[in-house]
């Protein structure tokens, strides 16, 4: 873990449009006792306000965990739905975290903001209800249009790009964009679709987590399982990098600056050497204890993202074809067989990959049976519970198979390889989501204005 950073904080910045927040002004000195070192007079100048874009559990968890620091950054919490942001207003606009063998804590003093467009309204695919209060007819009012300089990201990854274009133009390139999601890819796609100049896009960091959050109520939440969040800071890309737009989504996001200054490179780059916006919020997620975050090295990141794709790569399918929580899959001799399979194929994409290809003990390390035993720990440890991609499909959702399984199809194609069992599970997940959703519209034939008017 790297060591922790302080950063001052401007108390209003001055491309703000909107009025400053109170909790804005009283930044400066809050951030200095956030994170402990030393103040020097060209300490760098960063908004403190950390800008939340997805109220799922991951989202909720870090914001809780920032609110319930000891001198708590503000924190909006961003909405692109107003049934959402109403779910958070009546709930008390609070946020609730049940941990095992802990008292209760509960988070206040949340802004949130609906991240619609101001011309929204006239969108030709944006749904009534995002809109309208369906009780008293009212439209929202529009949201502040403050620059944002931190942004943490936990939608689900088919979502990302969407929740993000409204809020684009409020991040600049002294931004920081932490995207903290399961699967790959997404980055990749921000670039070439939101931001395809290297010059001007933010920066960003990504991130995966192992904590099992579960939700409880609206904005409650239980934690199962303690885990950790590892970050990595992403170097910026040259200016004169490849244009993404023209050239396709280009899957691998190592880009071709040289690594950051660091004094080994499996450490991470030290805070004060990256992008203010960059230090202050590593260093503010690294403070705050219940997160368990840690800082690691990007090669160190990319081995543990690709960990955690190939674990989500076995339980996240075989639940939803097995029907099954996620401990099931372990009491099932053939399934056990077919566990091996995937990862003998996922192993096989993994080590191939060209931004590995200096990783000390790549082939040990992602070899099929070190996936294997990862497997089996994970499934173990999370036995009782039904995998995201379970859960989404019987909720009738897009899963984020695409970003996992789809996205080592992609890479195995990029590279030439067969990838026969991957191309297997992401049609076999897709055919069993819309036999789901089709159950689910014969049960209820006849919809009106969001009413059931003759359910089955
Ligand atoms: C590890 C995992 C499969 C446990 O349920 C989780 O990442 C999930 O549900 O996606």
């Amino acid at each position: 873990m790297s060591t922790k950073q302080e950063w001052s904080a401007s108390p209003q910045d001055s491309r703000n449009i909107s009025p400053p927040s109170p909790h804005d002004t009283t930044a400066a000195a809050a951030a200095t006792t956030t994170a402990t070192a030393t103040t020097t007079a060209a300490s760098p100048v960063v908004p403190r306000r950390i800008h939340i874009l997805g109220s799922g559990n991951v989202g909720n968890l870090v914001a809780h965990s920032l609110r319930t620091l000891p001198n708590p950054p503000p924190v909006t919490l961003l909405f692109h739905k107003f049934s959402k942001l109403e779910d958070f207003q009546t709930s008390g606009s609070r946020i609730e975290l049940h941990r095992p063998l802990k008292e209760v804590s509960i988070s206040y003093g949340y802004e949130a903001e609906l991240t619609l467009p101001p011309n929204a309204v006239v969108a030709a695919n944006t749904p009534l209800e995002a809109l309208v209060d369906p009780n008293t007819g009212a439209t929202p009012p529009p949201p502040p249009q403050r620059r944002i300089a931190n942004l943490i990201i936990t939608t689900k990854a088919h979502q990302t790009v969407a929740a993000l274009r409204p809020i684009s133009e409020r991040l600049t390139k002294d931004s920081t964009v932490l995207i903290l999601q399961n699967g790959m890819g997404v980055l990749e796609e921000i670039k070439a679709e939101i931001f395809p100049d290297p010059a001007s896009r933010p920066n960003f960091v990504l991130g995966i987590t192992t904590h099992g959050i579960y939700p409880e109520g609206p904005f409650t939440l239980v934690q199962k399982g303690m885990g950790t969040i590892s970050l990595g800071y992403v170097q910026r890309d040259h200016p004169e990098a490849p244009d993404w737009k023209k050239e396709g989504v280009v899957r691998s996001w190592f880009t071709s600056s040289p690594p950051p200054p660091s004094e080994h490179p499996d450490k991470p780059p030290p805070l004060n050497t990256l992008p203010p916006s960059s230090g202050y919020l590593l260093s503010t997620l690294l403070s705050a204890k219940p997160l368990e975050a840690a800082h690691l090295s990007i090669a160190e990141l990319l081995s543990a993202q690709l960990e955690k794709l190939a674990i989500n790569a076995v339980i996240n399918p075989l639940t939803v074809l097995f029907n099954c929580k996620n401990g099931e899959l372990l009491e099932n001799f053939y399934i056990v067989q077919n566990m091996r399979l995937i990862l003998w194929e996922v192993s096989q994409v993994l080590c191939a990959l060209p931004e590995l290809a200096a990783l000390p003990g790549r082939d040990v390390r992602l070899s099929p049976d070190r996936l294997y035993d990862l497997v089996i720990r994970v499934a173990r440890l999370s036995a009782g519970n039904y995998s995201s991609m379970f859960q989404d499909v019987r909720n009738g959702k897009q899963t984020e198979i695409d970003y996992i399984n789809g996205y080592v199809l992609d890479r195995a194609r990029d590279m030439e390889l067969a990838c026969t069992v991957n191309y297997m599970l992401v049609n076999m997940v897709k055919a069993k989501g819309k036999i789901v959703q089709e159950r689910a519209a014969a049960q209820v034939p006849f919809v009106l204005f969001g009413h059931a008017l003759c359910p089955l």
